[in-house]
């Protein structure tokens, strides 16, 4: 028994002894050695026999068949007033059969037939019926570790009351029949001189050897009877019966009255009941444990087995036990192939010793361990995982395991970066976003200051991006973004960042230049390549680029100063001509806060409406029939009222705005064409002006056909009007311009002509209709023949290269007449009409 048994209470301990004994066989237990007679020997000699090997029973057999049994009880049966009784055959006294129980019955089973067949003696037979000893009740119990009960109990448990005393003058015979009636193995003789002796079962045995006569029992009883008192243990009667190797004992009361006799045998018969009842109970409480542990062992099992987590046990020396199947599947490790295994197999190397050393302290302080570690699988991938190690002790505190659970958290660190890069990167380019810049910019200050050194920022915008955006959709957009950002990433160096603030505009971040001229370098290099064309399925994409550039210290200290600088010098950059950088300047600041509100405000009108158009008749002078209508921008403003093209096209054509308000002219323009066409006036001519920013754009024709294909207007019915000086800025490229726009079918005609180049030659080289000659000549014609020579020279020459003629600013007849006589062709000013509404339009 161990330890753990020996502290247990006295219950759970006779519960333990009896279940080892009851695993006992009776074959163990059995006492060998069987005194055995033949039938036909005289009971007197049995009876010595017995006597002499101090046994209970005799065994009668007849070669090798038992016959029958004659027991110490028998001896109660022989009539001591006839001596021929003691010389008679055993055959004839012997109890027949015998019971038999089998030598592998259980000592357990053995108590229980006992208890059922009121027998106090079993022949032991072995599984060919050979005789192998005798097995009594008292056999039994010896056995079954009874002590403690024995212990707790009190003689006075087993006191029966009624003791009857036998005078001493009773003849033995009367006595031996006394005890057989009242089934007693013992009775008391009482003595007149107040002693007690005693008589047994085993005195008659002995008595019947000696062939003893009938004599007074006084003589023949053992005395003095031995007592003890009755409150004594049962433990301790036991003993002082062993011990004075005697079967019955007096009970003595607190007065010193004699008040029982016990046996040995009335120790026990309580105890078997007790024994057999806490037998079938503590079976039944064995039974229904062990099928609970088994069920909770099952179901551990089960949940060990299907657990999506992998587990991992150990020996106390770190030597793994087991495992289950989600460690297979997360380490790739079969079970066969780590058993025995120290856990550090799947070490990756990432965590250093000072990490192990950490974990086993805990460990060992705590006694459990959890954390983000870094294993390797079989496969040699690494993998994160969330482990729990705990140690397991058993009841005295003794170490025994180590259990490690852990889960794959992968996904969950990917999930994590994913977030993580979300909120520092844009999506679409990868680049880092306008917060991460913020971030690398402010290391890069901070590192510049200490350094001493210059960190340049470049804010970098594409040139008309919306118009890609919005004329190929999307999609297009976006991929041109990506291949965007992928050249400017090729153009800086790793220590440089470039993110993505939003839109189509960067700002990259040169950390460490030496001067300003490194941060134009890089620009010029950007706007290099930017400048390539992209191919995107089937569409081939240039962008031009503007760069701001503003440098720390010279510009600002602060991050937001430095970006709000390098917004401003790309807005001059834009301002300028674009596809160009732009360094800083402080006088840019006052400047493009006007422009800023300028801008922001024209912006508004175009989204709240407020722009609208006014048209002026074209008259042909010959006939006086309007033919042509022009088509005049104005700004309803919400405070200014309406607003003159002269206050703030040029504004709109600094900032670029004039080419998405440029753009909304003409389709609107065409739209009220269509409008007036449907009312029947199918032949006017619609004269719509063009900026000068507008004709450098390289798109301008693209953006014609496609609005006069939008609106359905008829080419030829539409006159753009541009400029000398636009011509005059890029003349081969402008006549590659006005060519295209030709092939469309659009007419041009030249505006304010007389107040630019005025070069006729040039005239002949540009694909134009027509002439507008600047009011200016026209406004004092009848006064100055000078501008009458002018307006006839160019009526004149324009007539002779083909062009028609049209004189601006007609503000009287006599404007009119004179202009009638040169032979110009149209007419166009107050005289006939201002710019009017198209409700208000003469037709
Ligand atoms: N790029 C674009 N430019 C445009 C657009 N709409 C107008 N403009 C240009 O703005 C300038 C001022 O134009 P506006 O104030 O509309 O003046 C026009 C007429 O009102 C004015 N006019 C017409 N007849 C007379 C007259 O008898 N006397 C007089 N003093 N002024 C008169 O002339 C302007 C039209 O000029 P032009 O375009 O040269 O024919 C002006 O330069 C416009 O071009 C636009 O949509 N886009």
């Amino acid at each position: 028994m161990d330890d753990r048994a020996s502290d247990a209470d006295p219950a759970e301990q006779t519960v333990l002894s009896a279940l080892i004994s009851s695993e006992v066989p009776v074959g163990q237990i059995a006492r060998a050695g069987i005194l055995e007679c033949g039938p036909d020997l005289p009971l007197c000699e049995a009876a010595r026999r017995m006597s002499v090997a101090h046994v209970s029973s005799i065994l009668v057999v007849d070669g090798d068949r038992t016959v029958g049994i004659w027991t110490e009880r028998d001896a109660l049966g022989v009539d001591f007033d006839d001596p021929d009784s003691f010389n008679r055959p055993i055959r004839e006294v012997m109890s027949t059969p015998v019971r038999t129980v089998a030598r592998n019955l259980s000592l357990q089973e053995l108590a229980i037939r006992f208890r059922d067949e009121h027998v106090r003696h079993y022949l032991v037979v072995d599984e060919d019926g050979q005789r192998c000893g005798i097995v009594t009740q008292t056999d039994v119990v010896l056995n079954q570790g009874i002590e403690h009960y024995l212990k707790l109990r009190k003689l006075d448990s087993v006191i029966k009351g009624g003791l009857q005393l036998l005078p001493e003058t009773m003849p033995l015979s009367e006595a031996a029949h006394h005890m057989r009636n009242s089934a007693q193995d013992a009775v008391v003789v009482a003595y007149a001189d107040g002693e007690f002796g005693i008589l047994t079962e085993r005195d008659l045995t002995r008595l019947v050897a000696d062939r003893a006569g009938n004599r007074p029992v006084g003589e023949l009883s053992t005395r003095p009877l031995m007592t003890v008192s009755e409150d004594a243990s049962l433990y301790h009667v036991r003993c002082l019966l062993a011990d004075h190797r005697i079967r019955h004992i007096g009970v003595r009361r607190e007065d010193g009255a004699l008040a029982d006799l016990v046996s040995f045998k009335d120790i026990l018969s309580g105890m078997e009941l007790v024994y057999v009842h806490e037998l079938q109970h503590a079976l039944r409480e064995r039974d229904l444990a062990l099928n609970a542990s088994q069920r909770n062992l099952h179901l551990a099992e089960k949940v060990i087995e299907s657990s999506l987590e992998g587990i991992l046990v150990t020996d106390e020396n770190a030597r793994i036990v087991s495992v289950n199947p989600a460690f297979t599947r997360l380490t790739g490790y079969m079970p066969g192939e780590v058993l025995g295994r120290n856990p550090s197999l799947l070490n990756s190397g990432r965590q250093d010793k000072a990490f192990y050393q950490g974990m086993w302290e805990r460990l060992s302080a705590e006694g459990q361990w959890q954390g983000e570690i870094w294993n390797r699988r079989k496969s040699g991938e690494l993998y994160p995982e969330l482990l729990t190690i705990t140690a397991i002790r058993d009841r005295d505190g003794r170490l025994t395991n180590y259990a490690a659970v852990f889960s794959d958290i992968s996904q969950l660190k990917e999930n994590e970066a994913h977030i993580r890069h979300l909120a520092y990167f844009d999506p679409l380019t990868g680049l880092p976003n306008r917060r991460l810049l913020e971030d690398r910019l402010q290391v890069a200050l901070a590192h510049a200051h200490r350094n001493r050194n210059r960190t340049g920022l470049l804010f970098i915008d594409l040139d008309r991006f919306k118009r890609i955006n919005d004329s190929l959709g999307h999609e297009v957009g976006d991929h041109l973004l990506v291949e965007i950002a992928r050249r400017l990433c090729s153009c800086l160096r790793e220590d440089d960042t470039v993110a993505r603030m939003g839109g189509d505009e960067f700002v990259a971040v040169l950390s460490d230049i030496a001067d300003p001229d490194d941060a134009a370098h890089t620009a010029t290099r950007i706007i290099e390549a930017l400048r390539r064309p992209v191919q995107i399925g089937e569409h081939e994409l240039t962008v031009t680029t503007s760069v701001g550039i503003s440098i720390f210290p010279d510009d600002g200290r602060e991050a937001t100063t430095l970006i709000k600088n390098a917004d401003t010098a790309m807005y001059r950059a834009k301002a300028e001509g674009r596809n160009a950088f732009q360094l800083y300047q402080p006088a840019m600041n006052a400047r493009s806060l006007e422009h800023l509100a300028l801008e922001s405000a024209l912006h508004r009108a175009l989204e709240r409406d407020e722009l609208v158009l006014h048209f002026q008749p074209l008259v042909e002078i010959a006939g006086g029939r309007t033919v042509a209508a022009e088509a005049l921008l104005r700004w309803r403003h919400p405070e200014l009222g309406l607003v003159s093209p002269a206050d703030f096209i040029p504004l709109a054509e600094e900032t670029g705005l004039i080419v998405p308000i440029g753009e909304w002219v003409l389709r609107t323009a065409c739209l009220q064409h269509r409008r007036w066409r449907e009312l029947g006036h199918a032949n006017l001519r619609m004269l719509v002006n063009i900026s000068a920013r507008q004709f450098r754009d390289d798109n301008l024709a693209d953006l014609v056909a496609r609005v006069v294909h939008e609106t359905a207007m008829p080419a030829g019915l539409l006159t753009l009007e541009l400029t000398e000086s636009m011509l005059m800025e890029n003349s081969s490229r402008g006549i590659d311009v006005l060519e295209r726009l030709r092939r469309l079918g659009v007419r041009l005609a030249l505006d304010d002509f007389g107040t630019g180049y005025s070069s006729l030659a040039y005239l002949k080289r540009f694909p134009i209709d027509e002439l507008k000659i600047d009011r200016l000549f026209i406004r004092d014609i009848e006064r100055n023949p000078e501008d009458a020579a002018i307006a006839d020279a160019i009526v004149k020459l324009a007539h002779s290269l083909g062009l028609r003629v049209v004189a601006e600013g007609v503000e009287s007849a006599a404007q009119l007449d004179i202009l009638a006589r040169h032979g110009c062709d149209l007419a166009q000013g107050y005289h006939f009409c201002r710019p009017v509404e198209a409700a208000q339009f003469p037709l």
